[in-house]
């Protein structure tokens, strides 16, 4: 399958620290996981995709947009759902997508139908007269989903979106992403081998800012000789692989 996104030879620092050791990847349409334990640099390779961080090293391209060259294209092409995602508790959540419609440039005369377009993707229809602040977790992070989505992105980043949902939220939001997935590329990171198994076509395993494993479930299930069941002990060998016992 043609690749959406690549990056090669990306590297990230913050003072004094480096969160991206030189990531090779590239992202096909379909939802791909990216897995890691905290600090292996999620946030950071979501960052950078997203322009939020630009990178100290390294090429990223996006349907052969560079994100420096082209920022305003490359830009329009990114949904982005950021980890600490929060919206104004005031608004309704139609004036929010409206706002964000506004804020992703998204021409005025479209706008309305891009909020119902957005709504509908992520089941929000019914709510959208409900004030922000009367959502439970799972819908607000619906609404991130949907602010992402309301320019009609190609790529969207979604920064560990199940995290913090009880399993009924979780489950039904999985459902808006695998439904995303059939024509967009998704990136969504995550702690959790649940969501790599429900989900994802491809996983990517990151630890201490290097790329571990990039592949299809399956193909990592083969190689490891291991069933879509037996994720957590997969992805603790291969966190362990190479570091001293
Ligand atoms: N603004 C910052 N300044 C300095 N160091 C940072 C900053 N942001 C992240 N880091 C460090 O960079 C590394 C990667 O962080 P990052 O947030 O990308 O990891 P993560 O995989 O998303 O972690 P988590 O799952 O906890 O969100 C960590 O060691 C973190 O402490």
């Amino acid at each position: 399958m043609t690749s959406t996104v690549r990056m090669s030879a990306v590297w990230h620092s913050y003072r004094g620290h480096t969160a991206l050791r030189g990531i090779d990847m590239s992202l096909p349409v379909g939802v791909t996981a990216l897995l890691g334990p905290n600090g292996a640099g999620k946030s950071t390779l979501m960052g950078v995709l997203s322009t939020v961080l630009r990178p100290q090293h390294g090429r990223i391209e996006l349907n052969g947009l560079d994100p420096v060259r082209d920022r305003r294209r490359y830009r329009e092409s990114i949904g982005f759902l950021p980890q600490n995602f929060t919206a104004p508790g005031r608004l309704t959540v139609s004036e929010f997508l409206t706002l964000s419609g506004w804020w992703r440039r998204v021409p005025r005369a479209e706008r309305r139908d891009a909020v119902r377009w957005a709504l509908d993707s992520t089941g929000l229809g019914e709510r959208r007269t409900s004030k922000v602040d009367k959502l439970s977790g799972g819908m607000l992070r619906r609404l991130g989903v949907a602010q992402a989505l309301v320019n009609e992105p190609t790529v969207l980043l979604l920064d560990e979106p199940t995290v913090g949902l009880d399993p009924r939220q979780r489950n039904a939001l999985r459902e808006v992403i695998t439904e995303l997935g059939r024509q967009h590329t998704v990136l969504l990171s995550t702690h959790l081998t649940e969501d790599v198994a429900a989900l994802a076509d491809r996983v990517i395993v990151l630890d201490e800012g290097q790329l571990v494993s990039d592949s299809t479930v399956s193909e990592l299930t083969d190689r490891e000789k291991a069933t879509a069941s037996d994720l957590d002990e997969v992805y603790e060998r291969l966190l362990g692989a190479g570091k001293p016992a």
